[in-house]
């Protein structure tokens, strides 16, 4: 089936949409039914119906800032905040990780409503990319007009340090090369057009917002600008792959993030990607140290207090520069 009708018009192309994403897709070879619209309006209304925040900014939290420890973290700091476990909400995977708590935090971050996922889907965990994006889906249909999308990653440019944070000024689509995407399959227009562009993912007003707002707090020595790529892990990478990504320049590298900001454009949500520099990339065979998970959970606890204050400030600025325009 065709997701658009294609006719002529003054002799140039003419796509008139159609809503043509069927109930629910055949199963994707690997056992996962795709959701239909009215599906994910469905698990919509739910959580609107268990809060009265009405969010305009989304945040997933990356691995360890997402309140690991119960206390001090990013999504622990969003004020009177309602939790519902993703175990509670229809249609919604559930979170394997260490690191990763399952669920969705409503309430306000310097009096801008936000909602928060305490825990991301991973394609390593067996789902596939389009399922890890659901709930980037399901925050346009709540209302959010921007999301925040945190990661913890592997600092590959050699200036940057752990605990650095990068801002991510764009990304390299990895496992897209390979046609893995979460926009394959058929389109449904309600969320946006078949081909999005993505040469400007990753809005330049927040960018410039956080540079500035870094240097408020005093934290701009630690505060970087570059490129982010995901490969589907759940392996760390080996030297040879690490000194690849370097080549055609990568600075950082995670395992998430980029499918999601995918499916934000897709759906026209503004985006700003943050990644907390956890380990170092072993480039040379020489060295002794290897990544490991302990090491990411770590860092981020280690830099908690600066993540929640620079997130809640730019939530702050965000939500101003949202009414602005
Ligand atoms: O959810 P994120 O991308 O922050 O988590 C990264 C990638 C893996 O899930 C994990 C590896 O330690 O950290
Ligand atoms: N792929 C990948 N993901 C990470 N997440 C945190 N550190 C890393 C890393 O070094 N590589």
């Amino acid at each position: 089936m065709s997701p658009t009708n294609a006719s002529y018009e003054n002799g140039s192309k003419v796509f008139t949409p159609k809503n043509t994403l069927p109930e629910v897709e055949t199963e994707n070879g690997n056992g996962h039914k795709r959701y239909s619209y009215e599906m994910l309006v469905e698990t919509a209304q739910f959580l609107l119906s268990r809060t009265s925040t009405r969010p305009v900014i989304g945040i997933i939290c990356g691995s360890g800032m997402g309140s690991y420890w119960n206390e001090g973290s990013l999504a622990e700091s969003i004020v009177e905040a309602e939790r519902i476990p993703y175990e509670e909400i229809p249609n919604f995977p559930v979170s394997t990780v260490e690191g990763h708590h399952g669920k969705m935090v409503f309430g306000t971050l310097g009096e801008v409503p936000v909602v928060a996922m305490q825990g991301r889907f991973h394609y390593y965990e067996g789902y596939p990319l389009w399922k890890c994006c659901l709930p980037v889906r399901v925050m346009k249909l709540l209302g959010v007009k921007t999301l925040i999308a945190t990661n913890a990653a592997g600092g590959l440019n050699p200036r940057y340090k752990i605990g650095d944070l990068m801002i991510v000024k764009d990304h390299i689509n990895m496992m897209g090369f390979a046609g893995n995407n979460p926009l394959h399959g058929p389109n449904d227009e309600r969320f946006g057009p078949r081909f999005p562009p993505m040469s400007k993912a990753y809005d330049l007003e927040f960018r410039k917002i956080a540079k500035q707002v870094a240097k408020e707090l005093n934290i701009e020595n630690i505060v970087r600008e570059g490129v982010y790529t995901c490969l589907g892990g759940p392996n760390f990478e080996t030297v040879a792959e690490l000194n690849m990504l370097k080549m055609v320049g990568v600075d950082a590298v995670g395992m998430s993030t980029v499918h999601e900001v995918i499916t934000a454009r897709h759906c026209d949500l503004k985006v700003f990607g943050l990644s907390l520099i956890t380990n170092e990339c072993i480039t040379s065979y020489e060295q002794d140290n290897e990544a490991n998970h302990e090491e990411v959970l770590d860092v981020g606890r280690m830099r908690q207090d600066v993540l929640r204050k620079y997130v809640a400030r730019l939530v702050e600025e965000f939500g101003r520069e949202e009414q602005r325009t």
